[in-house]
């Protein structure tokens, strides 16, 4: 196992308010893990512990075997804030020079990764002129300069189209295939759900999941909708015999258990004539989180 980030019962108060509680989270060389949680759950403060910007008050952190913020840590870290700002009236390429003679990287070393991230052909235009997406796309070729073991994404695609979002998570994948554990920091899980190895969930600073996407949604439990559609003066008697609840006059809605779907169809279709139609709803990525990131049902 090649760990790079071990957080290990990570712990912070902010005057009375606990701001992280006990969180232990193992994140291994070309792992891609997703951290989410409503506003205020603390995703920015861990960030910030990861960088070594704000101290823990219990447990620790090691970034490569390092302390956060010492030298051997910050040249291992890569970080793409939020909203990512260079200086306007420099180039797409000035910026990247720059930021790599601050890390020692040969400034040869710049037109490949203007190129991989999709920037070519607008490498020698202003900063000033690129959309939001170019911004993006600059600033993860700033995090990928010094191949950091570990790169630290605060919502990497918000605000992006779905093409460019694609796109830039490709160049993530990229970056995970070459070895460097990837952390993103983000508000939805639909924006993460095929991207990510694993899912960390924070609520109110504890960590309430940390799984694959198919451990969660298994161990959620979420219930299956039944919307069934009754033959006419048939809701009453459908309603009646499934325990279901009426909607709409014609409609009669039932909640089951994924393993008891089988029998509440068997037990619908026992009906005969009565059921005009069933639509199935399956819980879906947003009933998942909000089960997690809330606690609520489905
Ligand atoms: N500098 C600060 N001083 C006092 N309280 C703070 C400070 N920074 C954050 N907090 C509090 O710590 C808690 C966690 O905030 P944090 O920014 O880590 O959440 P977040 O999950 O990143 O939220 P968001 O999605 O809005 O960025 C919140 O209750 C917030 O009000």
């Amino acid at each position: 196992m090649d760990e790079v980030l071990s957080i290990s019962h990570a712990g912070k108060s902010r005057g009375s308010l606990r701001v992280l509680e006990d969180i232990s989270i193992s994140v291994e060389a070309g792992q891609r893990i997703a951290l989410l949680g409503h506003n205020g759950a603390g995703k920015t403060t861990l960030m910030k512990a990861i960088l070594g910007l704000t101290p823990l008050g219990d447990g620790q952190i090691t970034v490569a075997g390092h302390t956060p913020g010492s030298a051997p840590a910050r040249t291992t870290t890569a970080y793409l804030p939020e909203s990512v700002a260079f200086h306007v009236a420099l180039t797409g390429r000035e910026v990247l020079r720059m930021f790599a003679q601050l890390s020692g990287v040969k400034p040869a070393d710049v037109s490949p990764l203007l190129d991989r991230v999709g920037l070519a052909h607008a490498a020698d235009n202003r900063v000033g002129t690129y959309s939001k997406g170019m911004r993006q796309r600059l600033g993860l070729a700033q995090v990928l300069l010094g191949r950091p073991k570990l790169a630290l994404l605060d919502e990497p695609t918000s605000g992006l189209d779905p093409i460019s979002r694609h796109e830039l998570y490709a160049v993530i994948d990229e970056m995970a295939a070459h070895g460097t554990a990837v952390l993103i920091a983000s508000h939805t899980l639909t924006e993460v759900e095929a991207r990510t190895d694993r899912i960390a969930i924070l609520r109110q600073g504890k960590l309430v999941a940390n799984d694959t996407l198919a451990n969660l949604t298994r161990r959620a439990h979420l219930p299956i909708r039944l919307r069934v559609r009754a033959a006419p003066d048939c809701a009453a008697d459908i309603a009646h015999e499934t325990a279901g609840a009426r909607v709409n006059g014609m409609h009669v809605e039932m909640l089951c258990a994924p393993d008891d779907k089988m029998a509440a169809l068997r037990q619908l279709s026992a009906m005969g004539d009565k059921v005009a139609d069933i639509d199935m709803h399956l819980p879906g990525l947003e009933e998942l989180y909000r089960h997690y990131a809330t606690g609520e049902d489905g």
